[in-house]
């Protein structure tokens, strides 16, 4: 199965019940959840961690960051904006980086 094939709904609950804090975006588009840490400092040094992993993966995240919260959407650009697997696979990614 190519990385960037959509995947169905199921597939995204199942996914999801690996991924603590995550939900599905109301448009079924994107992997979202919104990360919270003690303070700017603990959230950019996330980000620059995330940043890593995203290169690493060859898949970045759609993300904004407000002092120590950080806003994620996941979804593929490859398949038209929709939930893949690189999409999980950053998501669960991003979680062991945030400390599980
Ligand atoms: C050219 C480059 O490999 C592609 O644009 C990669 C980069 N990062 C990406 N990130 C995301 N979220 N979706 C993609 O389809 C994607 N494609």
């Amino acid at each position: 199965m190519s990385h960037a094939t959509p995947l169905t709904p199921s597939e995204i609950q199942t996914a999801l019940a690996t991924l603590p804090g995550w939900a599905l975006a109301e448009d079924g588009r994107a992997l979202c959840r919104e990360f919270r840490f003690a303070d700017f400092a603990a959230a950019w040094g996330f980000m620059s961690a995330c940043a890593v992993a995203a290169e690493a993966l060859n898949h970045h995240p759609d993300w904004s960051n407000v002092w120590n919260r950080v806003s994620v959407r996941l979804n593929t650009h490859d398949a038209g904006g929709q939930v893949t697997a690189r999409d999980v696979a950053l998501a669960q990614r991003m979680q062991g980086l945030a400390g599980g």
